[in-house]
């Protein structure tokens, strides 16, 4: 099978991420996305990231219901913070049967540079890449494994919700409800 993997904090995961997936997952000729939790992002500071645990059974709740979108829970049993080729190498020995190839947002593309064996990524990993407002002119935007896809964006980030959650404004809708439930029920981001 092709799958699009598609990795992120998901601190917490919010309807922009799952518009995204739902577009790779379905518009492309991705057979599944996966979505794949990572514990720590090695170029952020922890700060208000919360337990891992929580932020992958968050985003179970939210892809539930979802065909061809899963979450994979791989980088919480590998070594902290999460280098993306680790996982991909590990990945690949694991299920030699698939293909994978990335998905991110172009702000993560500019960056790129700075990940660990970005070489190494670009030459053996094809990249969808679905641009986001500011970030239009990364430099490998030209890259040949660099593919370019027109998808409908919602502006919106995880700092906007968490900041919101803590400032007990609503948030209903920009999340999904079972993980608005969640949120709650855990008392989480305040
Ligand atoms: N609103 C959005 N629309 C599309 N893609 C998004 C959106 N927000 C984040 N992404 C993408 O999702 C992936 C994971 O991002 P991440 O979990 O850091 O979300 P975030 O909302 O940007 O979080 P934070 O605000 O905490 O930095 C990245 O590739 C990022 O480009
Ligand atoms: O491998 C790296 O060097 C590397 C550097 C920066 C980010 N990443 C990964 O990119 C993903 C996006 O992170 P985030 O925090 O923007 O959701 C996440 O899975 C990180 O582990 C990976």
């Amino acid at each position: 099978m092709k799958i699009g993997l598609f990795f992120g904090s998901f601190n917490p995961i919010h309807i922009g991420h799952l518009i995204i997936a739902n577009y790779m997952a379905n518009h492309t000729d991705l057979d599944q996305v996966w979505l794949v939790v990572s514990p720590h992002n090695p170029l952020k500071e922890k700060g208000d990231l919360i337990n891992m645990y929580d932020r992958l059974e968050m985003s179970k709740l939210a892809t539930e219901d979802a065909s061809n979108i899963r979450v994979s829970d791989v980088e919480l049993k590998l070594p902290q913070p999460s280098y993306t080729i680790d996982t991909l190498t590990h990945l690949h020995e694991k299920y030699p049967e698939h293909k994978f190839s990335l998905i991110m947002g172009s702000d993560n593309l500019v960056s790129l540079k700075k990940w660990k064996n970005y070489e190494l990524i670009l030459r053996d990993y094809q990249i969808h890449v679905y641009p986001r407002p500011g970030f239009e002119n990364a430099e490998l935007l030209n890259h040949p494994s660099v593919h370019v896809t027109d998808t409908p964006l919602m502006e919106l980030s995880a700092t906007f919700i968490r900041k919101a959650v803590k400032e007990k404004k609503n948030v209903q809708f920009f999340v999904e409800d079972k993980v608005l439930r969640f949120i709650e029920s855990k008392n989480l981001y305040r």
